[in-house]
């Protein structure tokens, strides 16, 4: 059952925010919504954008720009939070990249963390939610993400193509296996077996494939990033996506950082590129 924590008119339609309890996380969980005017008429594409380390549900609402040219496709955009929120394990909220707001969109083997560190099962349980309750379009749901959400998204779509059908990333952490961030997070949700860590590390994922979004893949990056490259590693995904013969588009912008003000500046292509790919037919 959804329970509205508040509405905001917004270009024309209604920004929102839900919160839900989530069987994935057994706990309540939070979301955002956008429905442009155009879902009051009927059944609209929608994007899910999943944030980075430290944001929450409102973080990509309040700064990301996005809503604007969403109204003007008419296309819903969903953002879950990060991590689940009074899970109790010991010391989560000690470390900005790991714990609350640090969810990783893996699902935790490790005995501390595995009861409701559940995130890829939360956006698929999501995924499910918002059909059922607002005018979606089955099959034309994309997903994007920022840094850790860049790698979710990543990680998303390469595990379930035939519910994303197009994807795109901002500063995604393309091979978590082998940064800082990914190894730290990895370790502690998902044990030392490294094995177990190619189904959420993009990068590899990718390697095993061949062609899964023959629309391409889209990937922004700044290289002014403070990140880049040794958290983010970019070659390495573009390295797998030349190997699986995946048509990739990474564009490497001078000046731009990691934040908000880099997303905002290039969002309304990644949402024209997804609103493109959503209306093609793949047969
Ligand atoms: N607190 C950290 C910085 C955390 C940070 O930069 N978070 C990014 C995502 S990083 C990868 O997932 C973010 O999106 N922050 C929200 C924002 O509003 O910018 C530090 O002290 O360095």
């Amino acid at each position: 059952m959804l329970e509205l924590i508040s509405e905001h008119g917004c270009y024309g339609g209604e920004q929102r925010f839900y919160r839900h309890q989530s069987t994935a996380i057994g706990l309540p969980m939070r979301f955002s919504i956008f429905l442009p005017a155009q879902a009051s008429a009927g059944r609209v594409p929608a994007l899910f954008y999943l944030a980075g380390l430290t944001c929450t549900e409102e973080t990509f609402v309040i700064k990301g720009g996005a809503q604007r040219v969403a109204a003007e496709l008419g296309m819903i955009l969903i953002a879950p939070d990060t991590s689940p929120r009074g899970a109790d394990v010991a010391g989560e909220s000690d470390n900005w990249d790991l714990g609350v707001g640090a969810g990783f969109y893996v699902n935790a083997t490790e005995t501390l963390w595995q009861q409701h560190y559940q995130m890829y099962s939360y956006v698929l349980e999501l995924y499910d939610l918002v059909i059922q309750e607002f005018p979606i379009k089955a099959d034309s749901i994309g997903i994007t993400g920022h840094s850790m959400g860049g790698h979710g998204a990543l990680v998303m779509a390469l595990r379930n193509p035939d519910r994303f059908r197009s994807v795109s990333a901002f500063a995604p952490i393309c091979a978590p296996s082998h940064c800082p961030w990914g190894i730290k997070a990895f370790s502690a949700y998902l044990g030392n077996d490294q094995q177990a860590w190619r189904s959420y590390d993009a990068s590899a994922l990718m390697q095993d494939m061949h062609t899964p979004f023959p629309d391409g893949i889209l990937i922004d990056q700044g290289l002014s990033d403070q990140f880049f490259p040794h958290q983010l590693l970019p070659e390495s995904f573009e390295a797998a996506c030349k190997q699986a013969q995946q048509p990739i588009t990474l564009r490497r912008h001078a000046g731009y950082d990691h934040g908000y003000y880099f997303i905002s500046t290039f969002i309304e292509n990644h949402l024209r590129f997804h609103h493109q790919n959503l209306q093609s037919d793949r047969g």
